[in-house]
């Protein structure tokens, strides 16, 4: 999969720039300062292949300060994807046809694996980011699994709101608790088969990064029996009168990280913590490339220059061959000469790109 030319139009700090990369190049790299704009090009092709930015809040953000609309177009494999955010909402085009629904579009797009300096966060923080790194590759493994999480989403939203309306009926939550389990459930189903490929593979990639016997463990932990979220949500009646929201479903569902059975988090040092999340990532490129039959795109926001060489050349040799790696970074002086002689580099300056 190679993305061979790529156009930013009002996107973040970018007036109207372009960039051609030839199809064999296996690097890409973009080099300059802070606030230059290296993390805007990648998360520009983030938004151009998923729909999704790493970053932002709302889409709205990525709108240049002052315009009223965004663009990113770009030609993959031959086909010319286009994205447009605009006051009036999202327009997708495919080969300048109009894509419709999101999933037309993701239909003809890419793969894309994200790696950034926040990832520690897998293990550190909260279940949310983990739960955004599964659905991340929920929806580029499973071509249903984007629609139906919308769909939990859009339920969710409506039934917590009734559940703080004192005049709230028992038929009324139930017509949502009926979308809920259904949706509910098939996320939960493919949260179990992605995280029992992915274990498994993380687990392997761990061990080719520390080059220990240490054994790593991803664990999915569903807040509800996948395929019994109906009979949950009724069990938890009580509990939502109390809190005045829904309490089991996919949204409370975590992914557990283990290092030889211990929880990561509490007992790994800040360099097993990092392996466990470098692992995770060459997993999910490697299932992906197994499971869709393309290799992913990998996007490398800054974590390159700090990863020291061996984990550096362990990244490199664990992602799959034919992935193309695109990467910001503020100075090269941490890349050898083999690495920049298979590198296409351009500098980025305040908002500008120039092939170096
Ligand atoms: N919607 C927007 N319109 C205009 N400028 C924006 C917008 N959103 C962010 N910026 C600015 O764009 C600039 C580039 O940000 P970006 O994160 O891409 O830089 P970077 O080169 O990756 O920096 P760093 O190396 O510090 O991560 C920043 O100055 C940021 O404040």
């Amino acid at each position: 999969m190679s993305l061979s030319r790529l156009r930013l139009f009002q996107f973040r700090c970018f007036g109207n720039v372009e960039l051609a990369v030839d199809d064999a190049a296996p690097v890409v790299g973009f080099v300059g300062e802070n606030a230059a704009g290296k993390t805007s090009i990648l998360e520009a092709v983030c938004v151009l292949l998923r729909l999704q930015s790493p970053r932002a809040q709302a889409m709205g953000d990525l709108v240049r300060f002052g315009d009223d609309k965004a663009a990113v177009e770009g030609e993959l494999d031959g086909t010319t994807l286009r994205w447009v955010q605009s006051a009036s909402g999202r327009r997708l085009s495919v080969d300048g046809e109009r894509a419709g629904k999101a999933a037309n579009y993701l239909a003809h797009s890419g793969l894309v694996v994200w790696m950034g300096n926040d990832d520690i966060l897998l293990v550190r923080a909260g279940g949310d980011g983990r739960r955004r790194f599964l659905d991340f590759v929920g929806s580029q493994m499973f071509p249903e699994y984007r629609g139906s999480l919308r769909a939990y989403e859009r339920a969710l939203r409506s039934r917590n709101f009734l559940l703080k309306k004192p005049d709230v009926t028992e038929a009324q939550l139930a017509a949502y608790a009926a979308v809920l389990a259904e949706h509910g459930d098939r996320l939960s189903g493919w949260r179990e088969q992605m995280v029992a490929q992915l274990s498994p593979v993380a687990a392997e990639a761990h061990r080719e990064i520390s080059g220990r016997d240490e054994s790593f463990e991803m664990v999915y932990q569903p807040s509800a029996e996948p395929g019994g979220l109906a009979a949950a949500i009724a069990n938890s009646r009580g509990d939502e009168r109390r809190r005045k929201s829904t309490v089991v479903g996919p949204h409370r569902d975590d992914l557990a990280l283990q290092l030889n059975g211990m929880p990561l988090a509490q007992f790994g040092s800040e360099g097993q913590q990092r392996t466990a999340v470098l692992a995770m990532k060459i997993a999910q490129a490697r299932v992906l490339h197994q499971v869709r039959g393309r290799a992913p795109m990998i996007l490398v926001d800054d974590v390159f220059g700090e990863l020291d060489t061996s984990r550096r050349q362990q990244l490199m040799a664990g992602l799959p061959k034919e992935s193309k790696i695109w990467l910001t970074t503020t100075t090269l002086d941490w890349a050898d000469d083999a690495l920049l002689e298979r590198m296409t580099r351009f500098e980025v300056t305040s908002g500008t790109l120039q092939r170096m």
